[in-house]
Parts: structure tokens; sequence; C-alpha cells
């Protein structure tokens, strides 16, 4: 018998399915927006969720892997950051695979329907991929465009990553990269990545894809995560409220900010389109150090 394991859970009342790998290690996949909710790697948790965070079925889930579809932010006339992450996507326990290198993986589905249709008349399929390895998770967003229209659309994995203390951790691997300041009062708004990103204000940043992995660590030289990205996601978004927005935001705790960064893998600045029939696909890659 193995023990590798793929169950339906709960998250906070909510449907989910858990994944579990012989080593131990693990991912929690809520069905609302395909959103990975925990991913558990030699022990620790690597994601944030906010203890605050929203759990009615419909409301965005602050923490974990938000998948922005087919719209990210308020770069169009969608919802924030499209409907993706508010929908039930369908998977079961059952769709689990073994995946390359003794690992687990299973795809969840989210398909064009009457209420997508009537804000966005596009025939698609969305099919969000988790990839449990040792000591690593792969997540991957790929679209279809099955309608007779190009299909263009924005997206991110908005991942949120735990961490040790904002003020204690650096971002590395960004040097030299000019990115658009969302919050620059009155600062530069496209300035240049001087050494390791750090913080402890609000920081809101797009960054085009560095050509290297990201080396998430403490001040120390602790490391924490290594993120990586596919091509295809051409940006790469850096976000952490800090205390004065954060103490704003009805679903996170005052200190939250605290906790988490989150390092985006994001297509935006240029909307991909999608010819009738076209597919697109790109992951991004977390491994714990
Ligand atoms: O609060 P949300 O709708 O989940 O958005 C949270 C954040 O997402 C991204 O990181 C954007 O760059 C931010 O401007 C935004 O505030």
């Amino acid at each position: 018998m193995s023990d590798f394991e793929a169950r339906l859970q709960e998250w906070r009342g909510l449907p989910a399915i858990g994944l579990r790998l012989p080593g131990g290690d693990s991912a929690l996949i809520a069905l609302q927006g395909a959103q990975v909710l925990s991913w558990v790697s030699r022990g620790q948790e690597r994601l944030f969720v906010s203890p605050q965070a929203a759990h009615d079925g419909h409301t965005p889930i602050r923490g974990g892997i938000p998948v922005c579809f087919p719209q990210f932010n308020q770069r169009g006339p969608l919802v924030k950051h499209g409907f993706a992450r508010t929908l039930a996507w369908s998977g079961q326990p059952g769709d689990a695979r073994p995946a390359e290198g003794g690992g687990l993986q299973i795809t969840l589905r989210l398909e064009d329907s009457e209420a997508t249709r009537a804000v966005w008349p596009h025939a698609f399929e969305a099919l969000l991929t988790v990839e449990l390895h040792p000591g690593a998770l792969t997540v991957r967003l790929a679209v279809h465009n099955r309608g007779a229209q190009d299909l263009p659309f924005t997206a991110a994995l908005h991942s949120y990553l735990q961490v040790p203390g904002a003020e204690q951790i650096e971002l590395q691997g960004l040097d030299g990269l000019v990115y658009w300041n969302a919050v620059a009062a009155g600062a530069e708004t496209h300035p240049v990545q001087a050494g390791a990103v750090r913080f402890g204000v609000e920081t809101d940043r797009v960054y085009p894809r560095a050509a290297q992995a990201l080396r998430l660590q403490t001040l120390s030289s602790q490391p924490l995560l290594q993120i990586a990205q596919d091509e295809a996601w051409s940006e790469t978004v850096v976000w952490n409220p800090g205390p004065e927005l954060c103490a704003r935001l009805p679903d996170m705790a005052p200190d939250s900010w605290q906790h988490m960064l989150c390092v985006e893998a994001a297509a935006i600045d240029a909307p991909v389109v999608l010819a009738p029939g076209g597919r697109w696909q790109a992951a991004q890659h977390l491994r714990a150090l």
C-alpha cells in the first residue's frame, strides 16, 4: 500500500483536497478558486493565510495562492483580480496522480458558465495543476480558448509566502531591474532595484521576470525559499501592505503584514491573447531551502 494520500478535507468549513507524501510534505487546495491554502514542507508551513480570512464560499480568501484570472487587479472591467478566485472549481481526490520524482499532482478545472459569460463573453477552460514534491511545490495555470474569437486575459498566481518577520527578510534576485512602483507617493515611479528588496512599509511593485530564480532569506542569510517562474509569466509582483494598509484591510489581523510576503508570478503588462483553439500555460515553482 502506498503512503501517498489524496483526500477530501475541510478548511474552515469549505471543501478542500489534501495531498500528502510519504515523507510528510502536504498541500491543501480549496475548491473555491483552486486556491492552495497550505503547503507544509520539512514540517514547516510555507504559506500564509490570514487568521481573519473570509470563508463564506464566495468572498476572496486572503492567503495561500489565489489564482487571479482572467484579470489582474483593476486592469479591466471585471471584479478585482478576476472571478476565478471566487468560483468553485471542479476536482476530486481521485484525480490525483503520481508526479515525476516521487511527487503527487492534481488538476482542478474551471469552465465558462452562464455567470462567467454574463461578465466575460468567452468560452474557456482553465486548469490549475498543483504538483507536490519532497521539498517543493509547483503550481501551473493553463488556459484554453474554446471559443471562436480571440481570448485576451491577464493573470497571476498571487502567492502569500509565510515569513518569520517582514522586517527580518529580504528578497534577492531582482537587483538591476526597472520596476513599476505602485505606491510611489511622490517618489520615482520606475526606479531601478538596487540590491535585495527589503520590507517594512507598504510595498507594491511590478518587476519584469528575472532571468534567474529569486531567493527569500533572512537578513542573517538563513535561506527560506527559492521562487522561480516559467517564462510565460512575464512579470513578478511583490506585495506587502505594511502596517498602515494592513490595519485597514478587514480580513487581515493588525500584525498580519509581518507574517507574509506576496511574490506573484504574473502576466499583466501585455495581455496574453489566445487565438481560437489556442492554449497557454505557465508555472510558479517554490522550493524550501
Ligand atoms: O486585496 P486583494 O484584492 O486581494 O489584492 C491584494 C493586492 O494584490 C496585488 O498584489 C496588487 O499588486 C495589490 O495592489 C493588491 O492590493
